[in-house]
């Protein structure tokens, strides 16, 4: 068996489902994205816009009362929940009726949040992106993941994953506590980075697509909104991350030789998803 899987053009177009003719919004799946806090807003705004245009049929935003006029300016499309506080999330009850979720960018690690957190945990088992923020929570309260969902999608970037399991001397090294990682709590690790990698278990992918216009803020929270967005259509947990990092590295590989690379930005990976996804219908 080879050691690693090269995520390219023939895996991700074997997985890829286009969407039927006959489809509505309820069977493109209901996604909640959950995060935010004063000041850092605009990451669930790029977060639920990449959802929904990954192809989710309805998206929600919870976030604290700040974000509201935000958002609904800067989304009309998104729909909105807010926290009882005004500058971060203290609870996160809905009743939605939802196919997945992605939580944690922007949403800061104030002690209410983290408590929030916890009983998110405890009462959520649906398919969920846990990203930034969510990730340093469970980095300081190491016993709460156990709580994780069973194939919950963990993607820290390399400083957040040492936060989390510790650090590491070589690159096989690094990998191997990740399978470990993966395997102990049964769940899907998005290690990113130049490349990134997909970790289940004993499975490694490595992903082929992607450059350093992507190093701008706000890039990882759109790899989130993906993420949840193909989950929320019925795509398997490590399929949906394969996915998504493939699509999300090749907006900046489609986009550069038009905006150059210091002038791309997060948004910019929005824009060129769709130029992403018609690569895959061809
Ligand atoms: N518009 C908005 O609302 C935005 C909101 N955002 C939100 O902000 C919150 C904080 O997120 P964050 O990732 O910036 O902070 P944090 O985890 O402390 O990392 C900082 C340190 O870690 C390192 N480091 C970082 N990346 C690395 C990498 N790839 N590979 C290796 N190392 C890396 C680096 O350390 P250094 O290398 O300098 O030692 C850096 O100084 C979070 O909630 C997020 O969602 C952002 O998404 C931006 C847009
Ligand atoms: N040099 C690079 N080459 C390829 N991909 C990169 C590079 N730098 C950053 N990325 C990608 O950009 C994203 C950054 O995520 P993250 O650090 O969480 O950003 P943010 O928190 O600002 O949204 C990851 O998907 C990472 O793989
Ligand atoms: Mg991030």
């Amino acid at each position: 068996m080879k050691k690693y899987v090269n995520v390219d053009i023939e895996l991700v177009k074997s997985k890829f489902r286009p969407i039927e003719k006959k489809a509505h919004k309820g069977i493109q799946g209901h996604a909640l994205i959950i995060g935010g806090s004063y000041g850092k807003i605009g990451s669930v705004s790029l977060s639920s816009k990449a959802c929904l245009k990954s192809g989710a049929g309805l998206v929600t935003a919870y976030i604290p009362k700040c974000g509201y006029d935000i958002i609904q300016v800067l989304n009309p499309e998104v729909m909105v929940i807010t926290d009882e506080c005004h500058d971060y999330i203290t609870s996160v009850y809905h009743n939605l009726s939802i196919q997945s979720i992605g939580i944690g960018m922007g949403m800061g690690v104030h002690k209410e949040t983290q408590q929030a957190f916890l009983q998110f945990l405890k009462m959520n088992d649906l398919p969920m992106v846990i990203d930034a923020d969510g990730l340093n929570i469970l980095s300081e309260n190491k016993s709460w993941l156990e709580n994780l969902a069973s194939k919950a999608v963990l993607t820290p970037h390399r400083k957040e994953l040492e936060r989390l399991i510790g650090n590491w001397s070589t690159e096989e090294e690094m990998i191997e506590k990740v399978k470990s990682f993966s395997n102990d709590y049964d769940i899907v690790i998005v290690v990113k980075g130049a490349p990134t990698m997909i970790v289940y278990k004993t499975m490694v992918y490595i992903n082929s697509t992607g450059n350093q216009a992507l190093a701008t803020a706000g890039s990882g929270d759109v790899l989130t909104g993906i993420i949840t967005g193909l989950l929320a259509q019925g795509y398997e947990e490590v399929d949906a991350s394969i996915l998504g990092v493939y699509l999300h590295g090749l907006t900046a590989d489609l986009a550069v030789p038009e905006t150059g690379c210091n002038s791309f930005t997060a948004s910019d990976i929005i824009h060129y998803l769709g130029k992403a996804f018609l690569t895959l219908e061809k």
